[in-house]
């Protein structure tokens, strides 16, 4: 068989009917290519209709993510309401809507806000320059068009995330679990068809060291989780909110506008004016006739207050920039997942004997023409353990994800490259890699007792934010004692039959910051963590949400920005911490929560 791109020029040209079927088969590729995460789905891009000096609108959404798609759609169905929603990035590229392809925009950067933690003593130390990456999506979906698609309703984790949970329970229509009865049914998700060998034998390895299989997001064990796809694609935020909406003429979306700036009525009348706001380079204000609504993710949002002078006084005046009301929490009290990274060896060739590039040319050619084959789902990764360290063993507090990587797989690079691995580390897994088989565990923690905190490096929005993280400051700390306990439990899956039999082992990769210590010892386990853990894309409590007298609240139970009227935030920059689960789904049910909170103000005898 001819390797992948080796043309044989002795092939007599094709003529006749055979020549006929190749011109079919070549055009229905191309007619099914042209499809995958084609723009036509969304709304129109109307950015070109923002000119003159002042534009008007009833409600202006900034940030075209999971919750401002959803609040898009709530909004404009009352025809009598202007709705402008306005996203800083574009449609999201066709590589977007596959699958399988999810972890390529890590390296590509493609579509994203990519943000460095700053440089710290305690942690991502084995990653270029010591400092962590940080990405969101810059794009219409928001990160739900780039992110790995678990939908994760979440666990409230404390009595603060119960109460936001029990405000927004009723959206699951009373059965929690069942997440195909979210709201009127936009958010559609499906099982992973993936059944291979890899998944088998981690069920049966994790059964040996006491878990099970567990259809429940809340509790311990082992579970294929539900994906946001459908039909082989992924189906984020802006397919499920806003493809229905598209034909509205009351709603408006604006690409590639970039909110800079909130403008408030006058020093004294703390309502909401507008936004300034860059358009496709030109710089125009936005009037806001009834609300303004913040909807930017954790990052963006923190930024845009602190940059419109509403945060800490002192912080504001240091940096020069007029101080519009003083806010001590604005980007403090930020929470993040954590993630070490930990790495199995297959021994023998008992996973995807052999996956020759003629199964990657099927595999391709399935996706494009019916969207199967192994491009259309996400492989392993939605094979996820959730685990407790802690002293209530009926809550878990880690959950274990796993990647599966072939001997060679592009893939392996593109995320180590994506994630800023150390060119030394990175050589030493890629050279491992040329003949192994391996399995990457991410032991997430889910509730870090870590803050970190969201600055400003300069006084416009073009330039980065400081982002904070104050991961691992004690040394006996609980999220480096969870995070050691974890890996302690993963280590004894070596022990079990189904990992002995297949000869899948524990690697020693070579991290440099620990090599004084011996394999697998408690300071070597300890040195691994905070060499390779780094903060998941999953953040939350920029912009807290708590009761007036709490003065690091910055948001009222209402969503409405305390002390600022028409102003509101609505996504998990709000919430005290991501909960036990992912974002996007709890992002979404607060902007339809936040819709009814606004259709009961602004409309006389609205019943919901
Ligand atoms: C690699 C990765 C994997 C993930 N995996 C999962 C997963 O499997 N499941 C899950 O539930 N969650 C996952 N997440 C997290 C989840 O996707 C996000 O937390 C969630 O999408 C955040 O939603 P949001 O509405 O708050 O913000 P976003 O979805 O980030 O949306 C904010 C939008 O606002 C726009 N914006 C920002 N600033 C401005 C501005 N000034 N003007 C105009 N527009 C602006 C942005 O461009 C963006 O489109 C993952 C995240 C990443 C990065």
């Amino acid at each position: 068989m001819p390797a992948i791109g080796v043309i044989n020029y002795d092939v007599t040209p094709l003529q006749g009917a055979l020549a006929n079927i190749f011109l079919i088969l070549i055009n229905a590729l191309f007619f099914n290519v042209k499809f995958i995460g084609s723009p036509s789905q969304f709304p129109e891009d109307n950015s070109f209709k923002l000119t003159g000096d002042e534009q008007v609108f009833d409600f202006i959404i900034v940030g075209a993510g999971a919750a401002g798609s959803a609040l898009a759609n709530r909004l404009s169905e009352e025809d009598q309401w202007s709705v402008l929603l306005i996203e800083a990035g574009d449609y999201p590229q066709s590589t977007s809507g596959v699958p399988g392809m999810f972890p390529t925009f890590l390296d590509s950067g493609v579509d994203t806000w990519q943000y460095t933690f700053e440089k710290n003593k305690n942690f991502c130390l084995s990653f270029k320059d010591k400092q962590c990456r940080m990405f969101r999506g810059k794009v219409v979906g928001g990160t739900s068009a780039l992110n790995n698609m678990h939908y994760i309703r979440g666990i409230a984790r404390d009595n603060k995330t119960k109460l936001m949970y029990n405000s927004i329970e009723h959206y699951l229509n009373g059965d929690k679990y069942n997440p195909n009865l979210i709201c009127k049914g936009e958010i559609v998700l499906e099982k992973s068809h993936q059944n291979n060998r890899a998944r088998e034998i981690l069920k049966a390895a994790y059964r040996k060291i006491g878990f099970n299989s567990n259809n429940d997001q809340d509790s311990i064990g082992y579970t294929d989780n539900y994906l946001m796809t459908k039909y082989g694609e992924r189906y984020h935020a802006g397919h499920a909110f806003l493809t229905p909406v598209k034909r509205r003429s009351n709603f408006i979306l604006a690409k590639n506008t970039v909110a800079e700036g909130i403008v408030l009525n006058d020093p004294k009348d703390k309502r909401v004016k507008g936004v300034n706001v860059t358009v496709n380079g030109a710089k125009l204000f936005l009037q806001a006739r009834k609300e303004l609504i913040l909807t930017a993710g954790a990052i963006n949002n923190a930024k845009l207050l602190l940059l419109s002078g509403i945060g800490p006084k002192d912080y504001l005046t240091q940096r020069n920039i007029p101080i519009a009301l003083n806010m001590p929490g604005v980007g403090k009290n930020v929470n993040f997942h954590l993630t070490v990274p930990l790495f199995f060896g297959i021994n023998s060739s008992v996973i995807y004997e052999d996956y020759t590039e003629i199964d990657l040319i099927k595999d391709t050619f399935d996706y494009v023409m019916y969207r199967t084959g192994n491009f259309s789902n996400i492989g392993l990764h939605d094979f996820v353990t959730l685990m407790s360290t802690e002293s209530h063993p009926n809550v878990p507090n880690v959950a274990i994800y796993h990647y599966y990587f072939k001997v060679g797989d592009q893939m392996l690079k593109t995320w180590l490259n994506g994630l800023h691995f150390l060119p030394k580390l990175t050589a030493n897994l890629l050279k491992i890699n040329e003949r192994q088989n391996l399995i990457m565990f991410m032991i997430t923690l889910l509730r870090s007792n870590s803050m970190a905190e969201i600055r400003l490096n300069d006084t416009h929005f073009q330039g980065n934010p400081k982002i904070i993280g104050n991961f691992f400051n004690d040394p006996d700390g609980e999220d480096l004692v969870a995070l050691t306990s974890a890996f302690s439990k993963i280590n004894d899956l070596q022990d079990t039959s189904p990992f002995i039999e297949s000869g899948i082992e524990m690697l020693d990769i070579g991290v440099p910051e620990c090599r004084n210590y011996k394999f697998c010892t408690i300071h070597y386990v300890k040195c691994y963590i905070k060499s390779l853990a780094f903060p998941t894309s999953n953040v939350a409590g920029s912009l807290k949400r708590g009761p007036e007298c709490d003065n690091n609240a910055v948001v009222k139970p209402d969503y409405e920005v305390r002390f600022i009227r028409c102003l509101r935030v609505c996504d998990a920059s709000i919430l005290p911490n991501p909960g036990l689960g992912n974002t996007v789904a709890s992002d979404a049910m607060m902007a339809l929560d936040l819709s009814e909170v606004l259709k009961k103000k602004w409309l006389k005898d609205y019943v919901s």
